[in-house]
């Protein structure tokens, strides 16, 4: 259910007693004059603000704008949790389509409005994760969308060929859904204001709010429209197509791009030397929140989508089944997003049936079920299948024993997942991490324990906003 912004935040505050949710602010374009809410009138006064001693702790603020909703995470120097909290899309329609950049813009704000007053002069850096390869063509002077964004899962098959015709073989551009076919596609689509144009992925239009100078991305999200990490710049056969104009600048994630802009800054509260870095992808964010640093550990993001990470030696890069990595400092995040995950569950079951029906299953007991879950048409990996169709039955009598099937059959696309990795030559996999909505599902971790053959665990930190919130703090150092 996508809430309004009129539906309280889920915020959780460390203090010592639980706050009334505060309820959310009507939705204006212009930012609000701020009105001091309960859960902050509460939270500063519970908190004492500086309380006379001089506070020069520092604290760093994570945003991850996933599938289905947006979180935050703020953290000190030492990791600690300090706030935290969540809200869902607020929807705005327009001409019968959801308005998407109008919903992240405004969920943006509602997020910095959630953050407790009394803790916001400690912020010394903000970043951002987002879905990769979420497409947004910007006015090139004012940073307003031209078009509509194209979202991650999003396939543009009139591009493929173009595409395939200038990359090489294989390359990660060449996939239906990835950023470059949909700039080509766009490009093609469109014959006026080119020239004024530029590219930005989700995470780089909210972070330029912030900042306010367009154009500017990281290595991680500008993987899908071809940049190249290794050579930290676009490739040749890139930079020599006409739509190579609109391409943003790239830093490493984590990177300081300015100061939080001034007008922001008053209005919210934050301190002068607040600065803001660059982010990532939201299953990148998820792997840092995981803390996993050796070479065969990986994180499954088992979020709307299931995003497999796995920390490698080597690079591997194969759009033929999906496979594409990302670098992290001197090494490689391999891996791939299926469609498959929490987004085809939601569909069938509520978050309150999940808990209700896992508690009924025996995860050591096989499921002979034999689905292949997705939300719509189409799969990105281990299958690279925009035609792929959905299958989901037939249906048991039983939900138990559904919910156990389909559980089981998601299991075994992870399993496929890493098999297919390990066929291309990646770092062996020796314990899995579980980040995203599905990580507190301990049936279904037991489940995917037994049909991967590994260890697997929900990660100490699962959510992509403790991972932006790492990149912030790298960013103020
Ligand atoms: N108890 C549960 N067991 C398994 N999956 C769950 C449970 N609760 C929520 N989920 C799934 O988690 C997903 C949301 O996870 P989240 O990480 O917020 O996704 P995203 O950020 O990709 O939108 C939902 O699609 C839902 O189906
Ligand atoms: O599925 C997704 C949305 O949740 C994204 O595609 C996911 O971020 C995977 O992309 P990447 O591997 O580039 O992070």
């Amino acid at each position: 259910m996508l809430a309004s912004p009129h539906h309280p935040p889920v915020c959780r505050f460390v203090s010592p007693r639980p706050l009334s949710p505060k309820q959310g602010y009507p939705h204006s374009r212009k930012l609000l004059p701020r009105r001091i809410s309960r859960m902050e009138v509460a939270c500063s006064s519970k908190d004492g603000g500086n309380s006379g001693h001089e506070d020069n702790r520092q604290l760093y603020l994570g945003m991850d704008f996933g599938t289905s909703g947006a979180r935050y995470a703020l953290i000190d120097d030492q990791g600690t949790i300090q706030a935290e909290g969540k809200r869902n899309y607020p929807q705005y329609v327009s001409e019968n389509t959801m308005d998407w950049a109008t919903s992240w813009k405004a969920t943006l704000f509602l997020l910095l409005e959630d953050v407790p007053v009394s803790l916001r002069p400690f912020i010394s850096s903000i970043s951002i994760d987002g879905t990769s390869a979420t497409t947004i063509v910007v006015d090139s002077t004012t940073g307003e969308p031209l078009c509509r964004p194209f979202l991650y899962n999003e396939s543009f098959p009139d591009a493929l060929p173009l595409v395939k015709s200038v990359a090489p073989a294989n390359h990660t551009v060449c996939s239906g859904s990835s950023t470059l076919c949909k700039l080509v596609s766009w490009w093609n689509s469109h014959d006026s204001n080119k020239e004024s144009s530029l590219l930005l992925h989700q995470a780089d239009w909210l972070l330029w709010h912030l900042h306010g100078k367009l154009g500017i991305t990281d290595y991680n999200n500008a993987l899908k429209v071809g940049y190249d990490p290794e050579i930290e710049s676009y490739p040749p056969w890139l930079l020599q197509q006409p739509y190579s104009q609109l391409l943003p600048s790239v830093k490493a994630p984590g990177t300081s791009i300015g100061h939080l802009k001034e007008d922001i800054r008053t209005q919210y509260g934050f301190p002068k030397d607040c600065v803001i870095c660059t982010g990532t992808t939201d299953s990148i964010a998820a792997f840092l929140a995981a803390r996993a640093t050796q070479p065969g550990k990986a994180v499954t993001s088992l979020g709307s989508t299931l995003a497999v990470k796995l920390l490698s030696t080597n690079r591997i890069d194969d759009a033929r089944f999906g496979v594409y990595s990302h670098r992290l400092d001197d090494k490689w995040l391999v891996g791939g997003a299926s469609n498959t995950g929490g987004a085809a569950l939601r569909q069938i079951f509520t978050d309150e049936q999940l808990e209700e029906l896992s508690k009924q299953i025996n995860p050591m007991e096989t499921s002979s079920l034999d689905y292949y879950p997705l939300p719509a048409v189409g799969e990105r990996f281990p299958v690279a299948d925009p035609q792929m169709v959905p299958r989901l039955h037939p249906r048991p009598e039983s939900d138990v024993d559904y919910l156990h099937g389909i559980f089981e059959s998601i299991a075994r696309i992870e399993a496929k997942a890493y098999g297919l990795l390990k066929d291309l030559g990646a770092t062996q996999v020796d314990e899995v991490f579980t980040a995203g909505g599905g990580a507190k599902n301990d049936k279904w971790t037991k489940i995917r324990e037994r049909v991967l053959g590994l260890p697997v665990s929900r990660a100490i930190q699962t959510e992509a906003s403790y991972g932006a919130a790492l990149l912030a703090l790298k960013g103020a150092r």
